[in-house]
């Protein structure tokens, strides 16, 4: 079959390889589309040490071709970020992000992949499959992040980070579903018409008045919530000084994967939460396939072949880009 295999940092390049074969637990997928994520950009520039040569790609959705004791051959799957055992009793109490058995998935940027069934869901018919790969992880993340972390309420002010971004584009969507006012923090103007469009109150642009902007676009009180998609330090600074009075300010991305740093006196003055969300659990994944399904949150995906895939790496695009291994459009 043919893969994406990246062979040394920022070198990715398409191959013949061997097409993975399925064991217990698993079935193999024909792979109608692939998320490009944060994490694979990390991967890509080599940031995570990852074990190379490597397959990337976990946002992965397509059809069963073989294998599984609960899905069959011709279904339409998704699957979430990583497998689990299923026995544990994180696992039996839908908490499996403490699974001791976790395992990250890769392997999408293929025209095949062995998917452990644990991380899979069906895909309602009304999602097409390219929507339903960017599901768990671009639109589940901050589903995650905004509902089960940071407990966000109706009316409340939401600032979303790196808005312009995979996570940050659908973040904003979601938290205007979950009824919240969201400013959408970007350092693109080209982006927004885009995050308007998703529902952001007010965007946002970088640069030194960031914080005064959104004092300004908040009556003075500052936002409720962050979910900074970049944790990165020059956002951290300007959005964590905007962050209301006991707010919470929610790390979710790792753009540089550099530390931030912050001053004590800055959280315990203002009581601030800071706090972290990571990956997606099975229901939150089934919720958030739930909101595309329904049309309230309307994935926004650029589909480039497999043979693009370097570039999918490298042009700056709004939303998430999706490999297509067939080359087809979706
Ligand atoms: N917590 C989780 O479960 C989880 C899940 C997926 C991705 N991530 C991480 O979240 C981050 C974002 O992922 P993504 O998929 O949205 O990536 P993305 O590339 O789609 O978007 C990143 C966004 O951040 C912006 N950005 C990049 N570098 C920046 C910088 N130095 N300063 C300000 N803005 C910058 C980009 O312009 C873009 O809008 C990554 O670090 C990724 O590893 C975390
Ligand atoms: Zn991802
Ligand atoms: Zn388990």
């Amino acid at each position: 079959m043919r893969a994406a295999v990246l062979s040394r940092p920022e070198e990715l390049a398409v191959a013949e390889v061997d097409c993975p074969r399925p064991g217990a637990g698993e079935v193999l997928v024909e792979v109608a589309a692939c998320g490009v994520c944060g994490h694979d950009q990390a991967d890509y520039a080599g940031l995570l040490s990852l074990p190379l040569p490597a397959v990337l790609g976990h946002e992965i959705a397509g059809t069963v071709v073989a294998g599984g004791s609960r899905f069959a051959a011709g279904d339409r799957v998704a699957a979430k970020q990583f497998g689990t055992c299923g026995r544990c009793e994180p696992c039996g109490t839908g908490d499996e992000l403490r699974c001791p058995h976790r395992a990250f998935l890769y392997g999408g940027f293929a025209e095949y992949a062995v998917l452990p069934e644990s991380a899979l869901l069906p895909v309602p018919p009304e999602v097409s499959l390219p929507e339903a790969a960017v599901a768990a992880c671009a639109v589940g993340t901050g589903l995650q992040a905004l509902r089960r972390v940071a407990r966000v309420k109706p009316g409340e002010t939401v600032l979303v980070t790196g808005a312009g971004g995979g996570l940050g584009l659908h973040a904003v969507q979601v938290a205007a579903a979950l009824g919240a006012r969201v400013l959408a923090l970007t350092g693109d103007p080209a982006k927004t018409e885009q995050l308007t469009k998703a529902g952001a109150a007010h965007v946002v642009l970088t640069g030194d008045g960031v914080w005064q902007d959104i004092l300004d676009a908040t009556d003075g009180r500052g936002a409720d919530v962050v979910l900074d998609n970049t944790g990165h330090q020059p956002v951290f600074r300007q959005a964590f000084r905007a962050l209301a009075h006991a707010g919470r300010y929610v790390l979710t991305g790792q753009v540089s994967g550099e530390p931030i740093r912050v001053h004590p006196a800055f959280v315990f003055e203002k009581e601030a939460v800071i706090t972290g969300s990571g990956s997606t659990l099975m229901t939150t994944f089934a919720d958030a396939l739930a909101l595309v399904a329904e049309g309230r949150v309307r994935p926004v995906v650029t589909p480039y072949p497999l043979e693009d895939a370097a570039r999918a790496f490298t042009d700056r695009i709004t939303g998430r880009a999706v490999l297509i291994p067939s080359g087809g459009q979706p």
